[in-house]
């Protein structure tokens, strides 16, 4: 990566020669949050290790992490530059939704950044931010960030691991779906696949109107329904999980995990590929390839008894039926376009 990239105002301060101490001092004072958001927090920051109540005795556990060129890039072809905003919230972002894709809810995170050294330090000051402002904003409520570790390397990698409570509930697995039952999406879908095929493109960022530009802030900075896991699993929801690789990618999980049929409905697909046209006409671009093989919106992909009334935020998109003699686990769709596989770290 050239230094002028990183650093892109001239001079700006960058990590090098910063101590340890000397940047933690920076990131610490943008970690605190009020007392609502730390009432899990046993102890935060500054010791060897955090610790964090588990409420009912059982803690929720995932982590993911974003590596630069892979997840995201410092300046992309349209012209738009990543910032440590964007980094920080997308990281609050797709761990709160692994925690929400579980009926739960989070109480804490600890963060680790790999950062090189031509890295302003204002870049990482802006992470923090976008950290804090995503758990704020998102609506997690009882998490905070309670550490996290520091490294060099040759790009920025940064890891999230996030923990939640069930509050007492049982879980909302990806293996319950039942024949009969409905097929549900809360939150949306394709639009951050519309935002990577806007940055990826020619068409300068600057040009794009308000309506193209939202699937670009949408796939720098994701927006999981964050009160529909909880919301899904006290309605009754049989199954769940988030559509992080794509609806026909989380969806042929789902019913792999369930050894059934998941059907979507053509008119669903209809009306949520509508919404990407602002996107899709200024590309060229088929539209339904994006609802079916987009990941990175964050929604929920959760399956309900049929007769239950679906909870705030979700649609029917589709129903989960018996494997037939000859059918395998999958989803079934009218049209099936080639490159809707979803998104594959290895296989890309
Ligand atoms: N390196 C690993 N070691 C152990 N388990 C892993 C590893 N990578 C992924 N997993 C597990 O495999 C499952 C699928 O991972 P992933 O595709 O990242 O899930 P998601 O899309 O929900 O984030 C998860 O249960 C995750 O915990
Ligand atoms: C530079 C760049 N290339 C490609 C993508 C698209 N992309 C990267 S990861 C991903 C899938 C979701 O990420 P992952 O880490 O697999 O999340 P998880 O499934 O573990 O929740 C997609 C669609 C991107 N965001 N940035
Ligand atoms: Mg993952």
């Amino acid at each position: 990566m050239p230094e002028d990239l990183r650093n892109r105002v001239d001079r700006q301060p960058t990590v090098a020669g910063l101590s340890e101490a000397d940047l933690l001092a920076r990131i610490f004072p943008r970690l605190r949050m009020e007392d609502s958001h730390t009432i899990n927090t046993v102890l935060g920051p500054g010791d060897d290790a955090a610790i964090v109540a588990a409420p009912d005795g059982k803690t929720v556990i995932s982590i993911d992490t974003q590596v630069e060129d892979q997840d995201f890039r410092l300046l992309w072809p349209n012209g738009y530059r990543t910032t440590g905003f964007d980094v920080g919230w997308k990281a609050a972002a797709q761990n709160l939704s692994d925690i929400n894709a579980m009926g739960a809810r989070a109480t804490s995170m600890v963060v680790s950044l790999t950062l090189p050294v031509d890295t302003p330090v204002s870049w990482v000051e802006d992470l923090a931010d976008g950290l804090t402002a995503g758990i704020r904003e998102l609506g997690a409520t009882q998490c905070s960030v309670a550490g996290g570790d520091l490294g060099r390397g040759r790009e920025i990698s940064v890891t999230v691991a996030v923990l939640g409570t069930l509050d007492g509930g049982r879980p909302v697995l990806r293996s319950g779906a039942q024949p009969g039952d409905i097929l549900a999406l809360a939150g949306t879908v394709g639009h951050a696949a519309a935002g990577l095929a806007l940055l990826e493109s020619d068409v300068a960022v600057d040009t794009l109107a308000p309506a193209e530009r939202v699937f670009v802030d949408l796939q720098s900075r994701p927006r999981p329904p964050l009160d529909a896991g909880p919301a899904a699993r006290a309605a009754g929801a049989t199954a769940m999980l988030d559509i992080s690789d794509g609806l026909l990618r989380d969806g042929g999980r789902l019913a792999a995990a369930s050894n059934a049929g998941v059907a979507l409905d053509p008119a669903a697909l209809a009306r949520l590929a509508g919404l990407l046209a602002p996107a899709a006409e200024l590309l060229g671009a088929d539209a339904e390839a994006w609802v079916l093989g987009g990941g990175e919106d964050h929604g929920l992909l959760a399956t309900f008894p049929a007769g239950v009334q679906l909870p705030p935020g979700f649609t029917a998109i589709g129903s989960i039926h018996a494997l037939g003699t000859d059918e395998g686990p999958g989803v079934l769709t009218a049209r099936r376009p080639g490159d809707t596989g979803g998104w594959d770290h290895f296989a890309h």
